[in-house]
């Protein structure tokens, strides 16, 4: 279907894969997950193939979204990068099944669908869980997640103020400079994330960059990065003062290094507040931990499949 040819597709995808379609999607799938019926969802944990040698790992994330009909894989590769690299820190490619006869429909590229839905997931957590009157934004990071995340927190919410921080001041100058707002750069996570109510942390770090005794009470966090069971963005305060939701529990016990290091219990999935079994506690500090799912690839996938369809 799509051109192999990476900078080619990454673009074709990217015009297919509209937040205001994206997002509802995600909704009934992560909602469907959470009532843990495999009649209606089948989705392991993901596996993955560490890289040691090059600080990364590749990660296979299948899935099979019943009544849809949806069978879909991504193979995703993820490294650590050093301070001023220039390679890619994630390559992903989508592969969509046809359920009834095994063939692969379509080929895609994945990385803006990562991103694309990773934002989105962040997004709903925001919705549901950030503080009624949320003014100010914080992003803590400045890379591809980062751009995805200002774009659709800036579609889907009025915020009165977007900062950002990076590792590297001239990277979050670039950043404020390609996006279509006004945003401010921070020189400190510290003062960067001082009166926010909505943290986006979407970092390489695998030491903790963002600590609970600066965090707002009532806060909202959507932590992104550090899918490993042995890196930290967040430290051990943060994590045992936030309630945690978390996209699956499955995944988060078996790879968050913020959960398992820290302790923290799990309060909920998304995908419980959004069926209505547990509560969205929007007045306390909350802690959205993301990992990442294939019903998310594969929803996208689907999306961008009709789309490509519609138009030939
Ligand atoms: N939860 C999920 O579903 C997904 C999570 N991710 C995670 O999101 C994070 C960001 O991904 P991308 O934006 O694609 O990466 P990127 O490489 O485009 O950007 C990473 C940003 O983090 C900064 N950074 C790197 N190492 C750091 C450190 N030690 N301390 C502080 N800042 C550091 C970089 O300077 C850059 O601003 C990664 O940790 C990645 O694993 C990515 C895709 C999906
Ligand atoms: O869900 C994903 O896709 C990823 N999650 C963690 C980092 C690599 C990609």
């Amino acid at each position: 279907m799509l051109s192999h040819w990476r900078s080619s597709s990454t673009y074709e995808v990217e015009g297919l894969l509209h937040y205001k379609d994206l997002i509802p999607r995600l909704e009934v799938a992560l909602g469907k997950f959470s009532k843990m019926d495999s009649a209606e969802v089948i989705q392991p944990v993901r596996t993955t193939v560490p890289l040691q040698k090059y600080n990364g790992f590749l990660g296979l994330m299948p899935a099979y979204l019943v009544h849809e009909d949806i069978l879909c894989t991504k193979l995703v590769c993820f490294y650590k990068r050093e301070s001023g690299s220039t390679l890619p820190s994630t390559q992903a490619t989508v592969l969509l099944f046809d359920p009834e006869y095994g063939n692969v429909k379509a080929v895609m590229d994945g990385e803006v669908i990562t991103a694309k839905r990773t934002a989105a997931v962040s997004a709903i957590s925001a919705k549901l869980l950030m503080p009624a009157k949320s003014e100010v934004l914080t992003i803590l990071g400045a890379g591809h997640q980062a751009l995805s995340h200002y774009n659709v927190f800036t579609e889907t919410f009025s915020f009165k103020e977007v900062r950002v921080w990076s590792r590297r001041k001239e990277m979050a100058e670039r950043f404020a400079q390609s996006t279509q707002g006004h945003v401010t750069v921070w020189e400190s996570v510290e003062e960067a994330v001082n009166g926010a109510d909505v943290i986006v942390t979407v970092t390489g770090a695998s030491e903790p960059v963002l600590f609970g005794q600066w965090v707002k009470p009532g806060a909202h966090v959507a932590a992104v990065g550090a899918c490993r069971p042995d890196w930290r963005e967040l430290d051990d305060v943060l994590m045992r003062q936030a309630e945690v939701y978390v996209d699956s529990r499955e995944g988060a016990i078996a790879e968050s290094g913020d959960i398992i290091l820290s302790g923290a219990k799990v309060f909920a999935e998304l995908g419980e507040v959004l069926n209505g079994t547990r509560p969205a506690l929007r007045e306390k500090t909350t802690v959205f931990k993301s990992l990442g799912m294939g019903i998310q690839d594969a929803v996208s996938a689907k999306l961008v499949f009709e789309q490509w369809k519609s138009k030939h």
